[in-house]
């Protein structure tokens, strides 16, 4: 059985750097790659907020701190990155060919029992499995906000074996999180097949103005004693990330309503309100309307 000791993060921005932070400190001697300097000192910058928000938190001790912080190491050489790791997880954007392309990259450079995990949010892991060339060792192991949930998705492809799934199991384990072991490819993770049909609703009812997106939140926070609604929720993901998956399907299936979703994203992202990380999208960030205590009456 593979034991896991050294774990290499492809890519180191929102969600590399929180996987990152969850890897180390379990114990595992964690690398992060990325392509320049200057964006590992973001993803520095990043983990010691991560980790000063853990300390805050409890998750670890402040005696832990510098331990967690000494065993990750950032790397923008792939060869030194590479070597002798036991398991990738991948975190680059969300683009089946650029994903396929540096699986297949790492694949020369990794030693051969390595698992390789790719986090994508909305491709299947079968479109570059053969990229990563090793199919067999190769599934999809999904976070969702690693800070908040602890719900991790583990989808193989009908290449992926037993004996990887298994092993993807044990770190999700090993790491304090909690596997949703998928029997097979979905065109979608549990959470999120359910998470983008209420995300779609909330931005057709917005795109054909049918109801604005504080209404539309308001609707869904006040019925079901949410904190947050769905315009709140695409705010933390990211609307850069939000309208990607929404252009994406909407390529796919070809359905019109999603292809005017998509459209009604697009200024957002191209004048880069991409929600709570740029202070701005549906709502201003750091004190969002929908989080004052006045929101459901509708006052803003
Ligand atoms: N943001 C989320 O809430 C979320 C949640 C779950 C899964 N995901 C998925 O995780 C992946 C990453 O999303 P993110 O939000 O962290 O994106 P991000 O844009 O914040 O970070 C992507 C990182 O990849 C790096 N990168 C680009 N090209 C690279 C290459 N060739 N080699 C190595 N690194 C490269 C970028 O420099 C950047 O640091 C996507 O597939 C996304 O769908 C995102």
């Amino acid at each position: 059985m593979m034991q896991v000791q050294r774990v290499l993060i492809v890519g180191s921005g929102t969600m590399g750097r929180k996987i990152a932070f969850l890897s180390a400190a379990a114990g595992f001697d964690t690398r992060i790659y990325d392509i320049s300097e200057g964006v590992l000192s973001d993803a520095r910058q990043g983990m010691e907020r991560i980790i000063a928000k853990a300390v805050s938190r409890g998750r670890i001790t402040s005696q832990e701190e510098s331990l967690v912080r000494g065993r990750i190491a950032y790397f923008t050489d792939k060869v030194q990155a590479a070597q002798d790791v036991d398991f990738l997880s991948e975190s680059i954007p969300e683009d089946p060919v650029l994903k396929g392309q540096v699986f297949g990259e790492f694949d020369k450079l990794c030693p051969e029992h390595a698992v390789f995990t790719t986090n994508t949010s909305s491709l299947m892991p079968s479109m570059f499995a053969d990229a990563t060339g090793r199919p067999d060792r190769f599934a999809a192991l999904h976070f969702h906000n690693p800070e908040v949930d602890r719900i991790v998705d583990i989808m193989p492809h009908p290449g992926t074996s037993g004996e990887t799934m298994g092993a993807i199991r044990r770190f999700v384990e090993a790491i304090h999180m909690i596997p949703i072991e998928m029997k097979k490819e979905n065109p979608g993770y549990v959470f999120n097949s359910m998470f983008m049909s209420l995300l779609g609703s909330a931005l057709t009812l917005a795109a054909r103005d049918v109801a604005s997106p504080e209404d539309v939140d308001r609707s869904w926070m006040g019925v079901m004693q949410m904190p947050i609604g769905p315009f709140g929720m695409m705010d933390q993901v990211g609307l850069e990330t939000v309208w990607k998956i929404t252009d994406y399907w909407a390529s796919v299936t070809r359905a019109s309503q999603a292809k005017a979703n998509a459209a009604y994203l697009r200024p957002f992202v191209d004048e880069g309100r991409l929600g709570a990380k740029t202070g701005e999208g549906f709502y201003s960030y750091p004190s969002p309307a929908w989080s004052r205590p006045d929101f459901l009456e509708g006052s803003q």
